[in-house]
């Protein structure tokens, strides 16, 4: 891909253009002071310390690694209270040795994202150090693609993960689609998952890396690996868009608009889906080559608030607030906003540089809790190979799975749940021997499943939940319906990877439910049983009706 250079225009992006956060006030001579727990360390300087002192200092780092499950911001020239005081060039040149140092004694990595020069003439540098985990082969990242049709989302995954530019005629993201009609009509319905990888030094790792690069290549060479989930645009495949982004546990959600569209149609849909299910997001406007991207840009904090997040938008200019924006340096009500152009390549190195630094899902504590529960693993694809046997395809939502473990896999159309051994297991067609909480694999199953379908589950042997359930109770809270919803309102319910026709039998607090209000259902699936817990979110949607809630009751099949 050609060196790309920052699109905007400093002028072009004033204060009036779009209300947005003031960038400069994080970028200035000061930091918050120094976070006690996560993944950011600061370091006035580093220079010959004492060998007792060097031990220490690399505990610290293994343990800021695996805060940020294997990605540590290092601040160099910084006080802990955030002041940044800076170094000389010979001090930084010596402190960035010593961390190298300590890095090479964890076997990871250290890549300088960015220096800034002061008023003193001191430097202050930021650094990434990366380590990928032992069991596995790179640090993964799920990132939901959403957007209207025709936004230009296949075309920019297209142009990411495969490294050539578009000619504005499609031929990007010919490369995207999985099923001949999309050929055709040039749309995506089904859920394809692309990757990009980069290496420790931040270079992107696709399919134009070097001639004949495989997927398996990729996965390979790159420590670090995005995997992208390329969800339908067109209203009709919102079906599919839904269960994506509720079954696949995505860690970010990619918004495209186009610039010469604007945010139309199912924009809005997708948006307040990411927000009801808690998905952060960014946002990416396309096509800028076509049409200037300052009306969409305007629109766009009305449009946040429409679909009720008080987000303030940032648009990013130049690599320092891609980085910044990136490495989770920003408050949690600040949506990152690129443009790009998948023809002329503008705006894509911002991108790809926020991608490369972008953090994991997960906090530590909370991964490891997960880690630690009875295993649970979705079944989102399932197929036979020849003398392999059965293969399940899906997400570990909780535990651990080895090989040679006996689960039980189901329900069944009874409820039931039936014992299965894990004969081996893949990770981006990898063989592993473990997969944990989080992870993605294809499990091998030691025999076929006649009824075996999508939705299903591997539970341990030990889970008394393992069985599956007809009705269930939840509190919900309708976001729309043109009139009001009565018993024997019938719905398509999400509720993780599940997708079924379900009817509300019963409503507990009066007789109907109007837009806005919450009330206590009852929900019976109608075609077959499910594996649903409490405290699970749940989405439910019919031409226009819509509305979220939570699993509060499951009445399992006797
Ligand atoms: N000029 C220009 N054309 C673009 C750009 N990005 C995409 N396009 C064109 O816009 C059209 C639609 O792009 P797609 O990538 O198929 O749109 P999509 O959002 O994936 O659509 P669905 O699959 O239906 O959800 C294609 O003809 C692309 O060539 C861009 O940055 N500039």
């Amino acid at each position: 891909m050609d060196p790309l250079v920052s699109f905007f225009d400093p002028d072009d992006c004033s204060p009036n253009c779009v209300q947005q956060t003031n960038l400069h006030n994080i970028n200035q001579n000061v930091l918050p002071p120094e976070p006690q727990v996560g993944n950011i360390e600061y370091k006035l300087k580093i220079i010959n310390p004492s060998k007792q002192r060097f031990e220490h200092l690399v505990t610290q780092m293994k343990w800021r690694l695996r805060e940020g499950q294997g990605e540590a911001i290092y601040e160099i020239g910084v006080e802990d209270t955030g002041a940044l005081t800076g170094l000389s060039c010979n001090d930084m040149t010596a402190s960035l040795q010593t961390l190298k140092q300590m890095a090479l004694k964890l076997g990871a990595t250290t890549t300088i994202l960015r220096d800034r020069v002061l008023e003193n003439n001191k430097i202050v540098t930021e650094v990434l150090v990366r380590k990928v985990p032992d069991d596995q082969n790179n640090i993964e990242i799920r990132v939901a693609v959403l957007g209207n049709a025709d936004a230009g989302k296949s075309t920019l995954l297209g142009v990411l993960t495969q490294g050539h530019l578009d000619n504005g005629n499609g031929r990007a993201r010919l490369n995207m689609f999985r099923h001949l009609h999309e050929v055709q009509s040039g749309r995506t319905s089904s859920i394809s998952h692309e990757i990009l990888g980069f290496n420790s030094q931040g270079q992107e790792i696709n399919y134009s890396y070097s001639d004949l690069m495989t997927a398996e290549d990729i996965c390979e060479e790159s420590n670090k690996l995005i995997t992208f989930l390329d969800l339908a645009g067109h209203k009709k495949y919102i079906r599919t868009t839904i269960q994506g982004l509720s079954g696949y546990l995505p860690h970010h959600a990619m918004l495209v608009i186009s610039s010469s569209a604007g945010a139309v149609g199912m924009t809005q849909e997708h948006l307040s889906i990411a927000v009801a299910l808690k998905v952060p997001f960014f946002i990416v406007i396309t096509k800028t080559d076509l049409v200037s991207p300052r009306s969409t840009l305007q629109s766009l904090e009305s449009f946040l608030k429409q679909v009720g997040c008080q987000k303030v938008p940032l648009i990013v200019k130049n690599i320092d607030d891609a980085i910044t924006a990136g490495a989770n340096q920003l408050k949690d009500n600040v949506v990152p906003i690129f443009c790009v152009s998948s023809v002329t390549g503008e705006g894509l190195k911002l991108l790809l540089k926020f991608l490369f630094v972008l953090p994991p899902g997960l906090g530590i504590n909370e991964r490891e809790r997960l880690e630690q529960e009875l295993p649970e693993f979705q079944i989102d694809e399932n197929f036979r190979a020849g003398d392999v046997g059965q293969i399940v395809g899906g997400l570990l939502t909780k535990g651990a799975i080895t090989e040679g473990m006996h689960l039980n896999i189901g329900p069944h159309k009874d409820g039931s749940f039936t014992t299965v051994t894990v004969q081996s297991i893949h990770r981006n067609k990898v063989p592993c021997r473990m997969v944990r909480a989080g992870q993605s694999a294809a499990i091998c199953l030691n025999r076929q499943i006649d009824d075996l379908r999508n939705g299903m589950f591997l539970l341990s042997t030990e889970d008394k939940a393992a069985v599956g359930c007809f009705y269930f109770q939840a509190n919900i809270c309708v976001l729309f319906h043109s009139t009001a919803i009565y018993c024997g309102f019938q719905t398509t319910v999400f509720i993780g990877n599940i997708r079924q026709t379900a009817i509300i039998v019963g409503i507990f607090s009066s007789d109907c439910i109007h837009t806005n209000e919450r009330d206590s259902v009852l929900f019976k699936f109608t075609r077959l049983p499910e594996h649903v817990r409490i405290g699970q979110r749940l989405l439910f949607r019919e031409g226009r009706t819509k509305g979220i809630g939570e699993i509060t009751q499951v009445f399992p099949c006797s």
